[in-house]
């Protein structure tokens, strides 16, 4: 659905994007990690065609974002870092303006952004001011917005960003949704481990290149050659650690009663093996690879700490 090759931009002598190349499927949700500067904003402009590369190609759908900007606008939803919420317009009045800016039949406009209040939870709020929404509310309106057009690609730039936790967790909650809608979604953070667990890959940026991509558990586990798992059984949690730490390619064992987390250097078949022998034993509650490591990986990759 998005495929970005060989992407540069320069402002003045700092070289913002250099040689960005990656590629998104249809329906996945995908995370661009980077500190503060690393280009991200700048990658996400040129994909939303608010911002000309210096070279490279970058597609939305087939369609390219120099050649065929209108279409690629129809194509994607793009939500900035920083937005602007029109006081002195009200909640639904928002949303009909950026409805009728992409021209949406007036037949579909009542139903489409009752829908779209629903989907960010904001049905109670369509007759208040926007200016009278909390910071969490107006994110989710600025999501609403960008999905008034039915696009397949969302582009949010830091949707999470000064939300509090509970704020946070809605956000995540709607990108899910949008993933079950089969919606492509390009989003950037630099809150690591929240990404990790809504993403179903992650490309890492430093200072305009991409320094890793790939699926989350692929690459935490390429990084570090380790393979990160939880395990939680119903009960005799001890004897299950004495279980995995006598099995070979299993490292740094760590028990919460009847939940231990490990680190493991097996095959994927080993690993399937692993869990037959304790299911035979143990009534197993979980067993999955965490995704949390991310944090450890991205200060690694990036070099900030080893
Ligand atoms: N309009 C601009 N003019 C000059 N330099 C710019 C401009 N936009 C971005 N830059 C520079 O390009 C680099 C990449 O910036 P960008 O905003 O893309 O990073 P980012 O990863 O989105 O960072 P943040 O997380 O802080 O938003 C930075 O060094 C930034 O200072």
């Amino acid at each position: 659905m998005i495929t970005i090759s060989g992407l540069s931009k320069k402002f003045g002598k700092q070289l913002a994007l250099d040689q960005v190349s990656f590629s998104i499927k249809e329906g996945k949700v995908f995370g661009l990690i980077g500190p503060n500067g690393a280009g991200k904003t700048t990658a996400m402009s040129i994909l939303a065609t608010l911002l000309l590369p210096d070279s490279g190609t970058v597609e939305v759908n087939g369609y390219n974002v120099l050649l065929n900007p209108g279409e690629v606008r129809q194509m994607i939803g793009y939500m900035p870092d920083f937005f602007g919420v029109y006081d002195g317009l009200k909640v639904t009045e928002y949303l009909e303006f950026f409805a009728d800016a992409f021209q949406v039949p007036e037949n579909q406009k009542k139903t489409i952004i009752s829908d779209l209040l629903e989907l960010v939870n904001l049905s109670v709020k369509a007759d208040f001011y926007v200016d009278t929404l909390s910071r969490g509310m107006k994110q989710r309106l600025a999501l609403a917005r960008c999905l008034v057009h039915d696009p397949k690609v969302l582009i949010l730039d830091e949707p999470a960003s000064g939300l509090d936790p509970r704020a946070r967790a809605e956000m995540k909650e709607i990108v899910y949704q949008l993933k079950q809608m089969n919606k492509t979604v390009l989003i950037s953070s630099h809150i690591l481990p929240e990404l990790a667990e809504m993403c179903d890959e992650v490309a890492i940026m430093e200072k305009g290149r991409l320094v890793a991509n790939g699926p989350v558990a692929e690459i935490t586990s390429a990084a570090s050659g380790m393979r990160h798992l939880i395990i939680e059984v119903l009960e005799r949690g001890q004897e299950l650690v004495a279980l995995v730490r006598a099995r070979d390619k299993v490292n740094q064992v760590q028990q919460n009663e009847n939940l231990i987390k490990l680190t493991y250097s097996g095959t994927r078949a080993e690993q399937g093996n692993l869990l037959k022998e304790i299911s035979q034993e143990f009534l197993v509650l979980q067993f999955y690879e965490s995704k949390g490591d991310l944090e450890r990986l991205f200060m690694s990759v990036t070099g900030e700490v080893n």
